[in-house]
């Protein structure tokens, strides 16, 4: 299996609404307008709080869910109205892994790898070799007739991961898939899905709360609050410069650059009557990463700049930093002007006094 699989479909939803009704009767609206394209061959994360949508919205990529309003399209095809042999026939092309793995404990690893080519009517004789195919991909060969209940969190999800691509799917889904893990294994996981995407070419639409696994994986990012995307782009965009409070509070769990407590108990809004310091974040993109703007804007204006935080990350290749600075308000434009003049970007965060 080291030659591409499929061609990579796209994933589409065009102003998708989804309402479910609710026991005492009435509706409640699980997403709401969503428009999204996932582009093919790439890997895309949704990010979202518990209960903004994300699992309804994964689960319309397979037919699962099937919307209230618009259309949810997979390689063109239309999902929510397939019924019958070509609601099957998308299935095959979309698998699906799960934060509790959702194996059988009674069948081995090479058991629950084949359950999804046996269903599918695949002859016998071709089973066993696509299995072997398919364990040594995820590098189980060594447990493949061991049972769920002897595997590890992660040769589990690696189980989850085969039995996904038995049939040869142009797009993954993942629910959660490292959610279960500890932060050791999830990079291992995550290392073995890019694999998969790079080598296999398929789609990957992953669901999250950890703005982590975005940055570790996915090219691409859409953030969902309350059933609707309230923002999307690459990562590193998104990254660089989020636009939405959502975005900006997972964010701030990542880049490592919330506010020491003692400031941030006293920032204000405006500046207080008796003067005091500009609190600000830089972001540094690209070529400017790694630039001194700081000794250069104390060289250049003479202004002294003060670091409360920061952190430079990577995402892909691209490095990008964050830092939280103060500075003396009364020359807070001016910096800003200067930061902003030599490609960083700046935001006034608040006032200490
Ligand atoms: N089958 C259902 N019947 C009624 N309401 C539902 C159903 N499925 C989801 N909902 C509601 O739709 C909204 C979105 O739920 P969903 O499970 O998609 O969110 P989520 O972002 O995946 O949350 P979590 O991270 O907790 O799984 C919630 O208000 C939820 O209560």
């Amino acid at each position: 299996m080291t030659e591409k699989q499929t061609d990579a479909a796209s994933i589409v939803f065009e102003a998708v609404g989804k309402a479910f009704d609710k026991p005492g009767g009435g509706t409640v609206a699980a997403l709401e307008d969503v428009i999204l394209t996932v582009p093919p061959g790439t890997i895309t994360g949704i990010i979202g709080r518990s209960g903004a949508g994300k699992s309804t919205l994964l689960r319309m990529v397979n037919g699962l869910e099937r919307p209230t309003s618009g259309r949810v399209l997979v390689g063109g095809q239309d999902v929510g109205t397939a019924k019958g042999p070509a609601l099957r026939a998308i299935r095959r092309d979309v698998g699906m892994i799960f934060q509790h793995f959702n194996l059988l404990s009674s069948r081995s690893v090479a058991g629950n790898i084949a359950l999804p080519l046996e269903i599918a009517g695949v002859p016998k004789a071709q089973i066993a070799p696509r299995v072997a195919d398919l364990i040594a991909r995820v590098g189980l060969s060594a447990q493949a007739d061991r049972y769920p209940a002897e595997l590890s969190g992660g040769q589990k999800q690696r189980v989850g991961i085969a039995r996904a691509l038995a049939t040869g799917p142009k797009v993954l889904l993942s629910d959660e898939a490292t959610s279960a893990l500890d932060p050791e294994t999830t990079q291992t996981v995550l290392a073995l899905l890019r694999d998969i995407n790079r080598d296999l070419g398929l789609t990957i639409l992953l669901i999250t709360h950890e703005m982590a696994v975005v940055r570790d994986i996915a090219s691409h990012v859409a953030v969902i609050d309350g059933g609707r995307i309230v923002e999307h782009g690459t990562t590193y965009d998104v990254f660089v410069a989020p636009k939405h409070a959502t975005t900006r509070s997972f964010l701030s769990g990542v880049t490592g650059v919330t506010l020491p407590e003692f400031i941030r108990h006293r920032l204000t809004d405006s500046l207080p009557a008796g003067g005091g310091d500009e609190v600000i974040r830089v972001t540094f993109a690209g070529q400017h990463a790694t630039d001194p703007m700081l000794a250069l804007l104390a060289r250049d204006l003479g202004i002294e700049v003060n670091i409360l935080a920061g952190a430079v990350e990577e995402i892909g290749t691209h490095p990008f930093g964050n830092l939280l600075v103060s500075l003396p308000a009364g020359r807070g434009a001016e910096a800003r002007s200067y930061l902003e003049r030599h490609g960083l970007m700046t935001e006034v965060l608040g006032y200490v006094g």
